[in-house]
């Protein structure tokens, strides 16, 4: 096809391409590419119901494009072209995305999922490791000038013989099972759907009652997909279901966990330490977790690698190159598979 050719397919880009160039050189080749001038969601509103972005079939997002658009949702839907079909997600959740407001727009939604699995999951174990043996504090006191700091930081423990309780068994939670054995953990889980009898006898992890993974666990894993039914999940209820002195690792999305009554289990010690990767208002993270020395904080880097951030873009390009060379996706989200 021909640069000039009218019949070029048209490419909304929103967000930026860092690593996978080649990958992105090659959906120019075959399309147009638009991208918005807007930095704010009602610029974006504005320019979207202005035509300038007609005839665009896929758009190829990324989790930065939020400050621009906001969520994907009817209203955005709405104001972009009704030959919009295909909105292709860098990452693995996608819950800044509306799924049900473009099921009914008829426009189908990918991600990014196995690409982000090693990646998040070595940062699960790196929270679970540091949050266990209360690294936060010596971390913060040697950056002092303090050494240990004045008050000695609390002996931690070792993950040997522990139980680690994963909640959500996709492919995040199913590596970081298969990494937390290696360092002796026995590993429980609750996921919706059970695993085939073959995949929990490789990973030796055993399927109990979502209550049961609450009471049993020595240190709990959030591995589970943010969405309506799964929005503070873990909150005040299940906290005190937990045994006292647990650990909480969370590399999912912050609204998983209630952050108030996270903060609440910490300060009276029901929980006695947790490792974060992710919060309820990113970039805000909530004062009590910022002051409570025991909890080791992250700021959102679960995929930040290069060969993950590579792989990642290289997945949901190839996803944008299906969708207009073949009208279909690689990686269509669960919700959508009856579509
Ligand atoms: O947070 C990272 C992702 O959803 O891929």
């Amino acid at each position: 096809m021909s640069p000039n050719d009218r019949n070029r397919p048209k490419v909304l880009r929103l967000g930026v391409i860092v690593h996978a160039h080649s990958a992105w050189a090659s959906v120019e080749e075959i399309a147009d590419v638009f991208t918005p001038k807007s930095t704010n969601r009602a610029d974006f509103l504005e320019e979207a119901a202005s035509g300038a972005f007609d005839g665009c079939v896929a758009a190829y997002r990324t989790f930065d494009s939020f400050e621009v658009t906001g969520k994907i949702d009817g209203e955005l839907l709405d104001a972009l072209p009704r030959s919009l079909r295909f909105v292709c997600h860098n990452g693995a959740g996608y819950d800044q995305v509306d799924v049900q407001a473009c099921t009914a727009h008829n426009i189908r939604v990918s991600n990014t999922p196995t690409a982000v699995d090693d990646a998040t999951a070595d940062i699960g174990i790196f929270l679970l490791l540091g949050a266990l043996r209360n690294l936060a504090v010596g971390m913060a006191a040697i950056r002092a000038g303090e050494w240990r700091g004045s008050t000695l930081p609390a002996l931690g423990h070792d993950p040997q013989g522990k139980v680690l309780g994963i909640l959500g068994m996709g492919g995040i939670g199913r590596n970081m099972a298969a990494k937390a054995r290696a360092f002796g953990m026995k590993i429980r889980y609750y996921n919706r759907t059970r695993l085939a009898s073959d995949i929990e006898a490789e990973l030796g992890a055993e399927y109990v009652g979502f209550d049961e993974l609450l009471a049993e666990s020595d240190v709990l894993s959030l591995n589970l997909p943010l969405n309506a039914n799964t929005r503070h999940i873990i909150s005040q209820g299940e906290f005190a279901k937990m045994k006292k002195g647990i650990v909480i690792v969370n590399t999912a999305r912050g609204a998983v966990i209630d952050e108030a009554a996270l903060v609440e289990a910490l300060d009276s010690g029901q929980v006695c330490s947790a490792g974060l990767d992710v919060y309820e208002q990113e970039p805000c993270v909530h004062p009590g977790l910022l002051s409570n020395p025991r909890v080791l904080l992250v700021p959102h880097m679960g995929t930040w690698t290069v060969e993950t951030e590579t792989k990642m873009e290289e997945w949901a390009i190839s996803n944008v190159r299906m969708a207009i060379e073949q009208g279909r996706l690689r990686s269509m989200v669960p919700e959508q598979r009856d579509m």
